[in-house]
């Protein structure tokens, strides 16, 4: 049974009360923030008061992907802002065990994410001190953009790689997915999905999240 983590970005960032009241009382069991700087993505979300806030409303796990440059400068704000679970960029740490460490050490789940051309093979050093991999399905910046999908081979062939490793490390899958793709996202190993638009553009968010829940509950394996 695949974890729901609906993406604040496509929010109605006006009615943010609401949108935080329909997750809690929804099926999703993670909150997706996106953090962007415009320097590591060509966009700019939002950053610490907004998470300090969705913390004060939501019992919900807070998963933080940060789309940032040096995201080790920031760490302790994102844990002491609510942060449960901290992801950074593969393509954004120069000294990834470093700060995955400085994660955990925080208290927090540590995440890795990892753009579409980035091979799943270089993460095989560093499953032994993560939580969770973000496989990025679209180019990190943006919501609503079509899904790359190469991303399901780049799925299953980390999910062998975990097997393999023994380490319990999920795999979350972002960008692009809905509840057309999300049964196969879950066949090829995907643990956790992550969708924006297709939650909270829809004309019943909370239908959205239970087809999804439903979708990515149906495992060939
Ligand atoms: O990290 C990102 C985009 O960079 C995502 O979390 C998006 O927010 C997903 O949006 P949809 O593709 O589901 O609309
Ligand atoms: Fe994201």
């Amino acid at each position: 049974m695949a974890i729901i983590a609906p993406s604040l970005l496509a929010a109605d960032f006006l009615r943010l009360w609401d949108e935080c009241k329909m997750i809690n009382e929804s099926e999703a069991e993670w909150f997706h923030l996106d953090v962007m700087d415009g320097r590591f993505v060509p966009n700019i979300s939002f950053g610490l008061p907004v998470i300090e806030h969705i913390r004060k409303t939501t019992k919900k796990e807070c998963d933080v992907h940060l789309m940032i440059v040096e995201p080790e400068k920031y760490t302790t704000a994102f844990k002491e802002a609510g942060a449960d679970r901290l992801t950074v960029h593969y393509e954004a740490c120069t000294h990834l065990h470093r700060n995955v460490e400085m994660i955990r050490q925080l208290g927090m789940k540590a995440g890795v994410a990892l753009n579409p051309h980035t091979p799943v093979l270089l993460l095989k050093e560093i499953l032994p001190y993560i939580d969770q991999v973000c496989i990025m399905s679209v180019n990190p910046g943006f919501g609503g953009q079509q899904f790359i999908p190469t991303s399901l081979k780049k799925i299953a062939e980390l999910k062998q790689m975990i097997r393999e490793s023994g380490y319990p490390v999920l795999i979350q899958v972002d960008g692009g997915v809905s509840v057309n793709n999300a049964a196969a996202l879950v066949n090829a190993g995907a643990d956790v999905l992550v969708a924006g638009s297709n939650v909270f553009k829809a004309e019943n968010p909370t239908a959205a999240i239970a087809q999804l829940k439903k979708a990515g509950s149906f495992s060939e394996v």
